[in-house]
């Protein structure tokens, strides 16, 4: 497993207005990999970020970028981050070269024109480079944004919901270039409310809610944990009701025409075939039965409504 680049300990948020938006927050963050985290508006996503970025003071605990303390030592820490904010903030009238020069500019770093050159390449923008920015589309323009945040080349990027509002087209072909930066070993945590977006390209899933860290696991760990199977069995027949031995274990729907049953799937038995044989000895007849495996989206809706605290 890869050495933690980044490290969170008890980090503690409180706004002057006396919001508290980050409680007792520890995370480590692996070098190389690609972190989603999760919540729903206000759970404390950005706050988390711009305190790592040296955006926002923390009220206490600390963090650690690279060994660097991002307040005894922001100036190495600050160097191996690079940010991309939610909202496009570009001059209009400069070009894409220079605005991207003048972000490495900011870092003190000196100029280095064949790693901007093959950094635009890579994001497909080298021949919009004496483009004014106003002139892009959309999606051009988010590419400047992620070019601008890794101009002085970071370690770690960060990706406020980086496809918020794009349409579906445009999603794809952002999550084809983090894949493309991830492969080339840039560290990435991302925000997103898309959690077809996590499930499509997080290795590691972090949920924040009420500024707590729900958990923080593997994606396909948490699939698996969590994950239900829910089994609908259509009938031949309408049932007006269910035996008491069955009644436990599945539920009749209101037509009398289908029947529900939940199970783990990490279950080593599902108890399905027994089902089936408890139907086959009562004489009800099977049309068809089908399965649906819970998405991440009923995963998050039931961690965040169902207040998993405590679990990180
Ligand atoms: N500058 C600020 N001053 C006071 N309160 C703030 C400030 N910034 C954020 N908050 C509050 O802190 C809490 C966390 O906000 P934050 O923006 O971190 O959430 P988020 O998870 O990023 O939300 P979203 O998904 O809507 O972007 C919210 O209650 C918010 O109102």
């Amino acid at each position: 497993m890869s050495p933690p680049i980044i490290q969170i300990e008890h980090l503690v948020k409180r706004y002057d207005s006396g919001t508290a938006a980050l409680d007792d927050v520890s995370l480590e963050i692996r070098e190389g990999e690609i972190l989603a985290l999760l919540g729903p508006n206000g759970a404390g996503k950005t706050t988390l970020i711009s305190i790592i970025c040296g955006l926002v003071r923390p009220s206490g605990g600390a963090v650690r970028v690279g060994g660097h303390d991002i307040q005894r030592d922001w100036r190495a820490a600050r160097r191996m981050i690079g940010l991309v904010p939610q909202e496009i903030a570009l001059d209009p009238f400069e070009t894409v070269l220079s605005c991207v020069r003048f972000s490495r500019g900011l870092y003190g770093e000196p100029p280095d024109d064949p790693y901007l050159e093959q950094l635009l390449r890579s994001l497909a923008l080298w021949d919009k480079r004496d483009a004014r920015t106003r002139e892009l589309s959309g999606g051009m323009k988010r590419r400047v944004l992620i070019a601008k945040a890794l101009a002085h080349r970071p370690r770690v990027l960060f990706l406020d919901e980086p496809t918020a509002g794009v349409d579906v087209a445009l999603r794809r072909e952002m999550w084809l270039v983090v894949r493309d930066l991830r492969a080339q070993g840039v560290t990435i945590i991302l925000t997103t409310h898309y959690l077809e977006e996590a499930e499509e390209m997080a290795d590691r899933i972090g949920v924040i809610n009420h500024g707590r860290l729900l958990l923080v696991q593997p994606k396909s760990e948490l699939m698996g944990e969590f994950g239900k199977k829910h089994l609908t069995i259509t009938l031949q027949e309408p049932l007006a009701e269910l035996a008491p031995e069955l009644s436990d274990r599945l539920v009749l729907a209101a037509d009398g025409l289908s029947l529900g049953y939940d199970y783990d799937t990490r279950a080593e038995r599902t108890g399905i075939a027994q089902l089936l044989a408890a139907l086959n000895a009562q004489g009800i007849a099977v049309r068809d039965i089908s399965t649906k495996e819970s998405s991440l989206e009923d995963i998050f809706l039931s961690l965040v409504e169902g207040g998993q605290e405590g679990r990180a």
